[in-house]
């Protein structure tokens, strides 16, 4: 997202929202593009306005990523005639758009399009003059958008802003990555400059600079596709299926149908024509745009299970058109920060081979407690390679390897997060909490620099008193990183000793603490003190996990 000048050259505009056309346009034009029906006319339902996506709803739709598709524009043949039309278009279109864009959310999708991966409609669109005429003059525009009172006096506080994370200008419209203060990075927002105007202390000089530089207008020449969030969730509610989506299609004849007629008649008539084309070319962007993340998240899903051994990891997203969330390092194992030494030496294991031992390993290790690892409470203390136990008392739940099947799950409301793909037996081994070891000084230094990070740092505190490390899940993680919080948690953590016998470095390992059905969902609880209700009331992180015990907050 840092270069936006390069991701904006060769593209204009297709502005696909049509947010203020009503949910039961959506349903009476689904049932017409899958049967093939003549549109009716829906003009009497278009004229509510578009409804500000306001800057959170934090907890509702996850984050409201943008993220740019770019997509050269394959009609070839008349692309140097249409030039200077295509000019005056944009600027027609720009001297409404920032008007029209300030009350508008949008998703738009991460994708380089190469020409082979567009399917044929999404091509039909590009390469046919009347459908790029039309979505150049700009009439899938509301440009004439009122804003409600409320809308026009909502002024964002600056207190509650943390930092402008990145910036876009799609089409002169300057648009602001905003990280909220309390609120993780993926409740970040982007926002207009319109509604940010009074911050510009916290916009900066550049950006101040830019947004009167015209030039950038110039370098729009392409196609540039924006979905408005709330059509995307609009369409995926509607049509989301038990195993997925099962979005309408629409064939070019449909397509031809409606350009022909979008022109006859008086302009009242024309109306529900028009309408129904931007149903119709919504419909087939969010097809392609889907077509396009679902293909993404297979190659995640793909590259994480070669990485995780036997462990079979889906990557679904049904609620929206995010891509995998893969701005993880994949690592099933502890990486040692720095400062952080490790003595590979494994000199003891131990030496009984009797059936059915409890102690074992405990022995060399300087504590007489016994191995429970269905009890958080204590810590687990596993045989290593040097140890002479036979297969009946060889401690090793953490080290077998788990056939177990989760999926990574774009959820409700709390981002991403991990279910159950099969049944969980209670006191099943989940997984390793992996990430970088860090020692505590390190830990300090990076949560003063993003004080975010808390959510991801785990303290290896094997008597819930002393501690020399932090695991630090942020960026080196294994699927683990995604599991969300929940006042009623379904798995704990257990310190458990393998290889390392150095007491400060034990293995924070999840356990099922009940059973767990198909498609629920792990949580684990981030507060572990309990007595804390009112400085989380003050600073902490709303929690959306719906259980009846909840906090209402957490950290
Ligand atoms: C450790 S991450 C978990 C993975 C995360 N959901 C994601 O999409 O990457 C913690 C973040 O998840 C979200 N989260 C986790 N549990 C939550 C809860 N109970 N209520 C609200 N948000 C939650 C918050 O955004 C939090 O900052």
């Amino acid at each position: 997202m840092s270069d936006t000048s390069e991701k904006l050259q060769e593209q204009v505009v297709l502005n696909l929202d049509f947010a203020e056309v009503a949910q039961s346009q959506h349903e009476a034009i689904s049932s017409q593009v899958t049967n093939n029906i003549e549109p009716e006319d829906h003009s009497q339902k278009s004229t509510n306005c578009t409804t500000k996506q306001n800057k959170p709803e934090k907890n509702s739709e996850a984050s409201t990523s943008i993220v740019a598709l770019h997509s050269r524009h394959t009609s070839g043949t008349n692309e140097s005639n249409d030039i200077d039309s295509k000019e005056e278009i944009l600027e027609q279109i720009d001297n409404g758009i920032s008007e029209t864009l300030r009350d508008t959310a949008f998703l738009t999708m991460s994708a380089i399009l190469n020409d082979t991966d567009h399917d044929a409609l999404y091509n039909f669109i590009l390469s046919d003059e009347r459908s790029l005429k039309y979505i150049l003059s700009g009439k899938v525009l509301n440009l004439e958008t009122e804003l409600t009172d409320c809308q026009k006096h909502n002024p964002y506080d600056p207190e509650e802003i943390d930092e402008i994370v990145d910036h876009v200008i799609i089409f002169g419209v300057h648009f602001y990555l905003v990280k909220w203060k309390n609120w993780s990075k993926g409740f970040s927002t982007w926002e207009c400059f319109n509604e940010m105007r009074n911050l510009q202390h916290l916009l900066g000089d550049n950006v101040k600079d830019k947004t009167n530089d015209s030039k950038h207008l110039k370098e729009i020449n392409g196609m540039h596709i924006i979905l408005s969030r709330r059509f995307v969730s609009k369409m995926f509610n509607l049509f989301r299926t038990k195993d997925g989506l099962a979005l309408p299609t629409i064939s070019t004849e449909d397509l031809s149908g409606l350009f022909d007629r979008i022109n006859i008649g008086s302009e009242m008539k024309q109306i529900p024509f028009k309408l129904n084309l931007n149903s119709y070319l919504g419909v087939i962007s969010l097809n392609c745009f889907r077509h396009l993340q679902l293909q993404e998240l297979k190659q995640w899903e793909i590259t994480i299970n070669v990485l995780s051994n036997s462990y079979n990891i889906k990557v679904e997203n049904n609620k929206d058109l995010e891509g995998p969330p893969n701005t993880i390092v994949y690592t099933t194992r502890y990486i040692h920060g720095e400062n952080v030494n490790i003595s590979n030496d494994l000199a003891i294991g131990c030496k009984c081979t009797c059936k059915n031992c409890t102690k074992c390993c405990n022995d060399k290790i300087d504590n007489s407690r016994p191995c429970i690892f269905k009890d958080s409470s204590c810590p687990v203390f596993e045989c290593i390679k040097n140890c002479k136990s036979t297969t009946d008392n060889y401690i090793d739940v953490v080290q077998l390897s788990t056939t177990l099947s989760i999926s990574i799950y774009k959820t409700e409301k709390c981002g991403w997060g991990v279910k159950a793909s099969r049944f969980i037996r209670q006191g099943e081994f989940i997984a390793i909490y992996t990430g970088k070891l860090i020692t505590v000084e390190e830990s300090k230094t990076r949560l003063k620099e993003d004080a975010s990070l808390s959510e991801y740092m785990w303290n290896l505190d094997f008597d819930k008193r002393n501690y020399d490390y932090i695991i630090d899940g942020s960026k080196y993680a294994n699927f683990t990183h995604f599991i969300n919080h929940s006042c009623k948690p379904n798995l704990h953590f257990c310190t458990v000793w393998i290889n390392y016998l150095d007491k400060f470095i034990p293995q924070l390992a999840l356990f099922a603490s009940r059973c767990i059905f198909i498609g629920k969902q792990l949580t684990v609880n981030y507060f572990l003190g309990s007595n804390e209700n009112k400085i989380m009331k003050k600073t902490g992180i709303r929690c959306q996990c719906n259980k009846k015990s909840c906090k209402g907050y957490y950290f």
